[in-house]
C-alpha cells in the first residue's frame, strides 16, 4: 500500500498536537478529529481543506516586500505545519524555491542568529563531544534516513558563517522533500559548532554559536569522527550528505567515510553530477560528444576538481584514454593555470595539471598563465566557473570564446547570485546571443534582439533529491561513483533541449519531481549492479520509488492506545 494512504496512530492530543509541526493540520482537523484529540475550542470553528489553507498562506506570503521576510515567513510555516509548508512550496516551486534555497538562504545563513525563531535539527558543539550519543537521542525524529551535515565553514560562496550555516542543511532537506519525495519525518539537519573565524559573527552580540576560533587539526578530525560514529550507531542505514565544508576538510572527509558509510559530498559530487548531466545534454543538442570538448575551469578547489574528474571519467567512458581526456581539461585558480611541479598543489589537483612547456609554447611571458591566456590559446569550447568570485568572466574572455566557437558553453556556477562569475545577460550580449549559459543560482530569462533565453539552473538540487530517493528506495548502503554517473546521464535524458532540439537545457522546476524519480531509478539500478543494494529487486524498484514518495496531504489520524 502507498505509504501516504495509511492511517497514522497518534498519541499526542490538545495543544501539544498543534505544536507538533510534523502532525499539525491546523484548521484542517476535522470535527471528528477535534473530538478524538481534544482540539475543540483550540481552533476557529471553520474546518478548511489544505487548498484553502494554501490560498491564505500564499496571500500572506505575497504581502511581504523583502525576500528575507518571505524566507522567515516560510520557515515559520515549516516549523508549525510541515504538510502545509510542502504543499505551499510544491504548488509554487519556481516562485518559492529561490526563497527557501539559493540565493535567499545565503543571506538567511549570514543573519541566522538575527532571524532565529525556533529550534530545528541538531546543533552539535565541540563542547558536547562527550555526549554526542545523548544529543542524537534528543533529535525529534527517531527514524532518520537522510542527514545533511555542515560545519558552516564555506557556506555557498559566503565563507565562514559558524552555526548560521544551519540554514543550508535545512534548505537542502526541504528540497529532499519538495523535489525528492522524502518524508520530512525522515530528515535531520545537523550543524557542527566548532567555533568560527568570522569576526563579524564573533563580534555580533546576538550570535548564537560558541565564541571561539575554529577547532582545527586532530581535535577537529576526532570530533567529526565522534559524530560520524555516533550517527552510524544510531541510524546505521542513514544517508549522510556533507555540505559546505571548507576545501581543506571536504575531500579528506569524503575519502575517509565514503567506503564505510552511506555518504557523499554534495559540493564535490552533486555539483559534478549536475554539471556533467548539463554538459551531456548540451553536447547532445549540438550533435557532438563530451569527449570532443576542451574545457576550462576557473576555480580549482574541491568542487572544480570534483567536476573535472567526473568529466574526465565520462570522456574515458566515451573512449578517450585517461591521458588524452586530462589533456583537454585546463584548471585555472587564483595563481593561474595549474602546471606540473607548481609549489603548493593540493593532492586532488596533482592529476589535473598541464605541462610546464605551455609557458613557452604559448609565449605567455610569465609563469602564471591567466584565464584569458588559456582561453586564447587552448580555445576551450566549455568554460566553467566555480571560483566564488564575481566578475571574473570578463568581456574579453567571453568574446574570445565566442570568436573560436559558434556555440560556446559558459557555466558560471558560483553561488549565491552575488558571487556569479558573469551574469547571463552579459555573457549573452558579449557572445551575440550564441553562448549556451547555465548558472548555479536562479536568473530570470534574458532577451537579446527579441529572442528570449531561458537560463538553466545548473545546481546540485537537480541531483541530490533523486540520489537520496534512489538510495532509500533501493536500500543502498553506499554511494558509488557509478551511481552519481548514472544520475548525470538520467538528468541529461530529461533535458528538453537535448530531446527536442529546442527549449531549455534543463527541465523546469515544475518537472523536478518526475526528474528526481528518473534519477532515483537510475541510481537504484546502478546501486544494485555495484552490489551495494541487495534488499530490493529491480522489478520492484519503480514501485518502491512511487510508494515511498511522500505527498503533502493530510493523513487520517487514529488515536493510539497508549
Ligand atoms: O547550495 C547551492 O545552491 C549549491 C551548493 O551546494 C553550493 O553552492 O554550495
Ligand atoms: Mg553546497
Amino acid at each position: 500500500m502507498d505509504d501516504n494512504k495509511r492511517p497514522l496512530f497518534i498519541h499526542y492530543a490538545g495543544p501539544v498536537l498543534l505544536e507538533s509541526p510534523l502532525l499539525n493540520k491546523g484548521s484542517a482537523f476535522t470535527d471528528e478529529e477535534r473530538s478524538s484529540f481534544n482540539l475543540h475550542g483550540l481552533l476557529p470553528r471553520a474546518v478548511e481543506t489544505i487548498e484553502e489553507q494554501v490560498i491564505r498562506a500564499a496571500e500572506q506570503y505575497r504581502s511581504f516586500t523583502t525576500d528575507m521576510d518571505r524566507h522567515v515567513y516560510l520557515r515559520n510555516i515549516q516549523d508549525t505545519n510541515e504538510t502545509l509548508f510542502y504543499r505551499l512550496v510544491e504548488d509554487h516551486i519556481s516562485e518559492m524555491m529561490p526563497i527557501i534555497y539559493t540565493p535567499t538562504v545565503g543571506a538567511a545563513c549570514e543573519q541566522f542568529s538575527n532571524i532565529y525563531r525556533r529550534s530545528r535539527g541538531l546543533f552539535i558543539s565541540y563542547e558536547d563531544r562527550d555526549r554526542v550519543d545523548e544529543v542524537l537521542y534528543n533529535a525529534v525524529g527517531h527514524n532518520v534516513k537522510v542527514i545533511v551535515i555542515t560545519d558552516g565553514e564555506r557556506i555557498l560562496g559566503l565563507g565562514d558563517q559558524g552555526i548560521g550555516g544551519m540554514g543550508i542543511p535545512i534548505g537542502k532537506l526541504a528540497l529532499y522533500t519538495a523535489c525528492g519525495g522524502i518524508s520530512p519525518a525522515y530528515t535531520l539537519p545537523i550543524v557542527l559548532d566548532v567555533g568560527t573565524d568570522n569576526p563579524q559573527r564573533l563580534n555580533d552580540p546576538v550570535y548564537m554559536g560558541t565564541r571561539h576560533a575554529r577547532i582545527t587539526g586532530d581535535e577537529y578530525n576526532e570530533f567529526v569522527d565522534t559524530v560520524m560514529q555516533a550517527i552510524k550507531r544510531r541510524w546505521p542505514q542513514a544517508l549522510v550528505q556533507f555540505e559546505d565544508f571548507a576545501q581543506r576538510n571536504a575531500m579528506p572527509l569524503l575519502q575517509r567515510y565514503k567506503d564505510n558509510m552511506c555518504c557523499f559530498n554534495d559540493d564535490i559530487q552533486g555539483t559534478a553530477a549536475v554539471t556533467v548531466g548539463s554538459l551531456l545534454a548540451a553536447c547532445k543538442a549540438q550533435g557532438s560528444e563530451l569527449k570532443e570538448q576542451t574545457i576550462a575551469f576557473l576555480g580549482a578547489g574541491s568542487a572544480g576538481c570534483g567536476i573535472a574528474e567526473a568529466i574526465i571519467a565520462e570522456m574515458v567512458s566515451q573512449g578517450l584514454t585517461d591521458k588524452k581526456a586530462r589533456s583537454q581539461v585546463f584548471m585555472v585558480d587564483r595563481w593561474g593555470l595549474l602546471l606540473k611541479g607548481m609549489p603548493n598543489l593540493l593532492n586532488f589537483q596533482e592529476n589535473l595539471v598541464q605541462p610546464q612547456q605551455l609557458i613557452e609554447q604559448w609565449q605567455t611571458g610569465s609563469d602564471n598563465i591567466s584565464l584569458l591566456e588559456v582561453v586564447q590559446n587552448a580555445k576551450p569550447s566549455v568554460l566553467i566557473g566555480v571560483s566564488g568570485t564575481p566578475g571574473l568572466f570578463t568581456q574579453q574572455v567571453i568574446e574570445s570564446m565566442a570568436a573560436h566557437h559558434d556555440k560556446p558553453v559558459v557555466f558560471p556556477l558560483s553561488n549565491p547570485t552575488s558571487r556569479v562569475e558573469a551574469t547571463p545577460e552579459d555573457i549573452l550580449r558579449w557572445s551575440n546571443g550564441r553562448a549556451l549559459v547555465a548558472t548555479g543560482s536562479p536568473f530570470s530569462p534574458v532577451t537579446i534582439d527579441d529572442t528570449e533565453f531561458v537560463i538553466a539552473q545548473c545546481n546540485n538540487s537537480y541531483i541530490f533529491p533523486g540520489v537520496g530517493l534512489g538510495v532509500l528506495a533501493a536500500g543502498a548502503d553506499r554511494v558509488t561513483d557509478n551511481m552519481l554517473m548514472a544520475a548525470s546521464r538520467a538528468l541529461a535524458e530529461c533535458s528538453p533541449l537535448a530531446q527536442k532540439g529546442e527549449g531549455a537545457l534543463l527541465p523546469s522546476l515544475e518537472e523536478i519531481q518526475e526528474v528526481s524519480k528518473q534519477i532515483a531509478f537510475a541510481v537504484g539500478k546502478t546501486a544494485m549492479a555495484d552490489g551495494v543494494a541487495m534488499r530490493v529487486k529491480l522489478d520492484h524498484l519503480r514501485e518502491a520509488i512511487d510508494n515511498s514518495f511522500w505527498q503533502p496531504e493530510y493523513r487520517q489520524y487514529k488515536r493510539s492506545a497508549f
